[in-house]
């Protein structure tokens, strides 16, 4: 990827609107060798931020989900690994380095963000500590800046008044700033279109119900949370114009992976006409991989169906369950939606058609 300007930094700089309190912020930065978090698993109830001193703790963060979203991950992961340079000066560099880069890897399997990250950071880590950190850094710049362009094109296929049904966490908590499914959301409504936003509840892990649901809160977006089984319904009845998710990995044929369950409201929306589009990053894109069956889903532990955390009427944070004692639950993280079902994808270079020439062209340019 190429580096991320200065002027390209200045602008982003200028622009940047993604503000908790009035204050701006990321969802992941590094200062010094510290990773900063927001800890996205106490949200939207508490705003806290997790500190990551060592690669392993930012592994962890990656791996429990305090960060996620494939472009938040691939941000955590890119400074994971530059983390893990500077700890490998103390020992055999070349060896730590190769061992971070595999732990660091294991954390989650599916977003594609995370390995396109780790690969660019532990080629730069063969130089130095510093250039792995300046490259990081880079990658970190470009998915914001990437997050804009997707709201600049994005906000092109939004009329006003439309209404946006969305599927799990694609805003700026998912990525480093700006998000991918909600940045054209954001951009259309800056510039008065009054966009309303359906937001699925996203079980088991409701990223859509609460933090989908806390940025929209916060920018001010007319919104409504909808239980994940009746975003159907709303199409039968013409409430819905038009589809945006996030992804999390693309294969080289246009299939895509994201948060289970955007496959039945990809076939509910070609069933009713509804146009489908998905949001990602060139770094989102798999060209080794032909189709999206070959993409590895993640497999999560069943207590996320299990349980839920929330406050009681005390405002504490508390953990109950929620299904049969006894009963065993499967919990898929990721389904494909084959590239026939989606109607286009928004990137920072444009929006392009799901079929293998039109991404192979994207990835030259
Ligand atoms: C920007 S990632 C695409 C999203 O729609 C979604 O699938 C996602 O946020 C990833 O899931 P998560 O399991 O929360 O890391």
């Amino acid at each position: 990827m190429k580096p991320v300007s200065d002027k390209l930094r200045a602008y982003f700089l200028l622009t940047a609107f993604m503000k908790v309190n009035k204050q701006h912020y990321r969802s992941v930065w590094i200062d010094g060798t510290t990773v900063h978090l927001i800890e996205q698993n106490l949200l939207p109830f508490k705003f806290q931020i997790y500190k990551a001193p060592k690669y392993t703790d930012t592994c962890k963060a990656i791996k429990t989900m305090i960060t996620r979203g494939a472009g938040a991950i691939g941000g955590a992961a890119a400074f994971a690994m530059a983390q893990a340079a500077f700890e490998a000066k103390l020992h055999d560099y070349i060896e730590f380095i190769k061992t971070a880069r595999k732990t660091i890897e294991a954390t989650r399997p599916t977003a594609y963000d995370l390995f396109y990250s780790v690969e660019a950071v532990y080629a730069a880590a063969l130089n130095s500590p510093e250039a792995a950190l300046k490259k990081a850094q880079e990658l970190a710049d470009a998915n914001a800046a990437a997050g804009k362009a997707i709201g600049e094109y994005g906000n092109e296929i939004l009329d006003k008044n439309a209404k946006v049904l969305t599927h799990c966490n694609a805003g700026w908590l998912a990525f480093v700033d700006y998000g991918s499914a909600l940045a054209p959301v954001y951009v259309a409504n800056e510039k008065g279109k009054n966009i309303f936003v359906y937001a699925d509840e996203t079980r088991p892990r409701s990223q859509g119900a609460r933090l989908t649901a806390w940025e929209l809160h916060n920018q001010g977006i007319p919104h409504a949370i909808i239980a994940d089984n009746a975003a159907a319904s709303l199409m039968q009845n013409g409430k819905i114009d038009v589809l945006i998710t996030g992804a999390d990995r693309i294969a080289a044929n246009g299939d895509v992976a994201n948060k289970i369950g955007t496959l039945e409201k990809a076939i509910a929306a070609k069933y009713y006409g509804i146009p489908f589009y998905v949001t990602a990053p060139i770094s989102t894109i798999d060209p080794n991989l032909p189709e999206g069956t070959k993409i590895t889903i993640e497999d999560r532990n069943e207590d996320e169906v299990h349980y839920a955390t929330g406050p009681n009427a005390n405002n504490e944070l508390q953990t109950i369950r929620l299904t049969n004692p006894g009963s065993h639950a499967i919990n898929p993280a990721f389904d494909v939606t084959p590239a026939a079902l989606v109607t286009g994808i928004i990137t920072e270079k444009g929006i392009i058609e799901p079929n293998e020439k039109a991404i192979s062209v994207l990835l030259k340019k």
